[in-house]
């Protein structure tokens, strides 16, 4: 028996949650900027998703809130910064949430000294998310504190931006087995002086990555994103494409070059299974308002693998009937699992941009990071209690509102027994 097994750690949404439009290229995040968002709707969001997944699939992590509102930040960015709204929504921003962004990991198989390998992402792209590595920093170093298993690295420099798991995919036959690692990179249109929207993942950001985890290359691979999804919304390659086990779920027009994609995958990883939705089935607008690449793609304990997509999925009739379509076919997803995740949904993150994979033996973790049902009783009435109900993008800034969060936050750590953390 194996094991190791994948671990999801979930970020739980932090007491800040707001809407502010702040990430270019995000076309969530924008179109739902100036809206009253709900905090503890979200946390609770998705802390249901947590359990689902815990009952169904058996193991569970999550990462905390970080520090918020952050005042180093406004502190560098200079005196009067709180008066661009901006600026102060990016001190309050809750996007820590998504740690799909939080670190690329590459399982100890993969390594050339056989330890589990953690890179925390830059994130310069974007200034809310720019200030998130160190505090993510600080908790991955907690959680993965067993240096004989594991091993924490600085951020890659950053001139090249990094944006994490969510431009990685990691194929393999057996948790136990060296697995091949695909790294997504952007060369966005604007870049060409064409286009809107940057690209957030460089490949020298992924190539430095990949030679601080000592990858072998001959079981690595480094695929361009295409500039056209980029345009059309899809800012990480988890807007468009999962993989999990042998399978990669894609949409046609995920990658620059599709066939040579998937050809430099096959040579590394011969037993690649491809389920391809063709865009004449569902255009990447609707692949990108619906989320249904943004899925958990997960092996079940009774055998074939279940796609856990946004409630979003089911409201659009194309994607629901290409999904409904694809279960008849009998291919290697089996079921679709649908999960309200909205609150975060309308800052362009779903179920897979809320969840960091580790595959790793659960033993090694620091057994205050991984959800049980009690934790999670305990976790709920916190977030009941605590978590502010609405908060407006004018109330930013207000003395009773910065102290709410912190105190919700930190109500949160002692209930975990993680008060280092404060
Ligand atoms: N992986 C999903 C990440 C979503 C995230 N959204 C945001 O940061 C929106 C924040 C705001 O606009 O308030 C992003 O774009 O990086």
């Amino acid at each position: 028996m194996s094991k190791l097994v994948e671990i999801n750690f979930d970020g739980i949404v932090g007491p800040s949650h707001n809407y502010a439009g702040l990430s270019l290229g995000n076309v969530a995040s924008a179109k739902h900027q100036g809206q009253t968002s709900y905090p503890r709707a979200a946390a609770l969001q998705g802390l249901a998703k947590m359990r689902g997944n815990l009952a169904r699939f058996g193991h569970q992590g999550f990462l905390l809130p970080l520090p918020r509102p952050n005042g180093a930040l406004l502190e560098q960015l200079g005196k009067g910064a709180e008066n661009n709204p901006a600026m102060l929504a990016a001190a309050y921003s809750a996007s820590s949430m998504w740690t799909a962004n939080a670190a690329t990991v590459s399982p100890a198989p993969d390594t050339a000294d056989g330890r589990c390998h953690l890179t925390p992402a830059n994130l310069v792209t974007m200034v809310h998310r720019a200030q998130e590595w160190p505090d993510t920093k600080r908790m991955l170093d907690l959680a993965f504190a067993d240096d004989e298993h594991f091993s924490v690295h600085h951020p890659v420099p950053d001139t090249f931006g990094d944006e994490g798991a969510a431009n990685h995919m990691r194929l393999c036959t057996d948790h136990d087995q060296q697995g091949v690692e695909v790294f997504v990179y952007g060369r966005s249109l604007a870049e060409r002086g064409s286009g809107k929207f940057p690209a957030r993942q460089h490949i020298e950001a992924s190539r430095a990555v990949a030679r601080l985890h000592g990858l072998d290359p001959a079981k690595t691979v480094f695929i361009e994103q295409n500039p056209v999804a980029i345009e059309a919304g899809a800012f990480h390659n988890d807007v468009v494409a999962v993989a999990n086990g042998d399978t990669i779920f894609a949409h046609e027009l995920a990658f620059a070059d599709r066939q040579a994609a998937y050809d430099a995958i096959r040579e590394a990883f011969p037993a690649l299974q491809v389920v391809e939705v063709p865009d004449s089935a569902v255009s990447l607008a609707d692949a990108i308002s619906s989320y249904l690449f943004n899925a958990q793609l997960v092996t079940r304990p009774e055998g074939g693998m279940a796609l856990v997509v946004p409630e979003e999925c089911r409201e659009n009739a194309r994607v629901w009937s290409y999904l409904e379509g694809m279960l008849a076919t009998n291919g290697p997803i089996r079921e679709v699992v649908p999960v309200d995740v909205r609150q975060s949904m309308a800052n362009g993150g779903g179920p897979a941009c809320l969840r960091l994979r580790v595959v790793c033996d659960p033993s090694k973790v620091d057994q205050r990071f991984l959800l049980s049902e009690a934790r999670a009783d305990a976790m709920e009435a916190i977030i009941a209690a605590h978590w502010p109900e609405h908060i407006d993008p004018d109330d930013l800034g207000q003395p009773a509102l910065d102290q709410a969060i912190r105190n919700a936050r930190f109500a949160l750590l002692e209930v975990l027994d993680l008060t280092e953390l404060g």
